[in-house]
């Protein structure tokens, strides 16, 4: 189990803190994972033009690369943030959606793991398994898998690369080497909005921000979007309340964590 103790930390120091996290992220869930970074006390910028994310990178504190929707000059700048990044020690997240599901996803992702080693990659069990090259079956950029047929790929993953793999799901693990933490809380209806994937890579953007153990920030990040879903669910009617409410209680989380 992830501890409780840090996730407060955690929490407080981005709201001191305010860290600015650079994405770049999918037009499908740009407006959200906005919000979400804002709802918790971090500041976010989208920015994915050639000419600029070098400059970004460098002013923030963390990078997102989530390649949810491709183009070729996209990998190009997801490229070159990357290497930026690695060269000024910033910590980089990786949201590798959809891999396995085409040729040019799984080339992109080789690409960006080769260029700069991920501090954190997290992404469903197919995706975890294909970027394992344990399974070729991604569905699209939903999971075709349950959390835990990927462990063993996560396992052979953050061997490989050293870093930290975190599988999301119903129960989400967190992976570093031998070191393994679950976070069970959450709720069926997350899977029922577009982008609570793509959110969960955010906010372990803003906590790898603050939080210089990789395996601590993915453990606080997975554990505030669990506590904050399954809040906001007992609050929603459906999808559309769910989305206004998850904003909302990740707002208020501060105060009850
Ligand atoms: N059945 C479930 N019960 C509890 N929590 C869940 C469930 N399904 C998903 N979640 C939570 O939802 C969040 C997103 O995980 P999920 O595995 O659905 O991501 P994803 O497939 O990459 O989503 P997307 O691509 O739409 O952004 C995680 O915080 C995870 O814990
Ligand atoms: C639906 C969808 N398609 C490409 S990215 C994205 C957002 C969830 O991953
Ligand atoms: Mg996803």
């Amino acid at each position: 189990m992830c501890e409780k103790h840090p996730l407060n930390k955690t929490l407080l120091n981005i709201k001191e803190q305010s860290p600015l996290v650079h994405n770049i992220t999918n037009y499908v869930v740009m407006n959200n994972t906005a919000n979400a970074l804002l709802a918790i006390g971090a500041s976010p910028v989208m920015a994915h033009a050639l000419e600029e994310v070098e400059d970004m990178v460098s002013i923030a504190a963390a990078l997102v690369i989530n390649m949810g929707t491709l183009s070729e000059k996209w990998v190009d700048a997801m490229l070159l943030a990357a290497k930026r990044a690695k060269a000024l020690g910033k910590p980089i997240v990786f949201d590798p959606v959809g891999v396995g599901a085409s040729q040019f996803r799984t080339e992109t992702a080789q690409k960006i793991i080769q260029a700069a080693t991920p501090t954190v990659i997290r992404g469903n069990a197919s995706e975890i398994m294909a970027l394992a090259q344990m399974a070729n079956s991604t569905k699209g950029v939903d999971s075709a898998h349950a959390s835990q047929d990927a462990i063993a790929a996560a396992q052979q993953l953050s061997n490989t690369l050293a870093n930290t793999i975190v599988i999301s799901g119903a129960t989400d693990y967190i992976i570093s080497g031998a070191q393994i933490s679950e976070v069970s809380e959450g709720s069926p209806m997350m899977a029922k909005v577009t982008g609570m994937g793509c959110t969960a890579t955010a906010i372990i953007g803003a906590c790898l921000g603050v939080e210089a153990d990789a395996h601590m920030a993915a453990c606080a990040a997975m554990q505030i979007m669990g506590l904050t879903g399954q809040a906001a669910a007992e609050l929603s009617l459906g999808p559309g309340s769910f989305q206004m409410n998850f904003l909302d209680q990740l707002f208020q989380l501060q105060d009850k964590a």
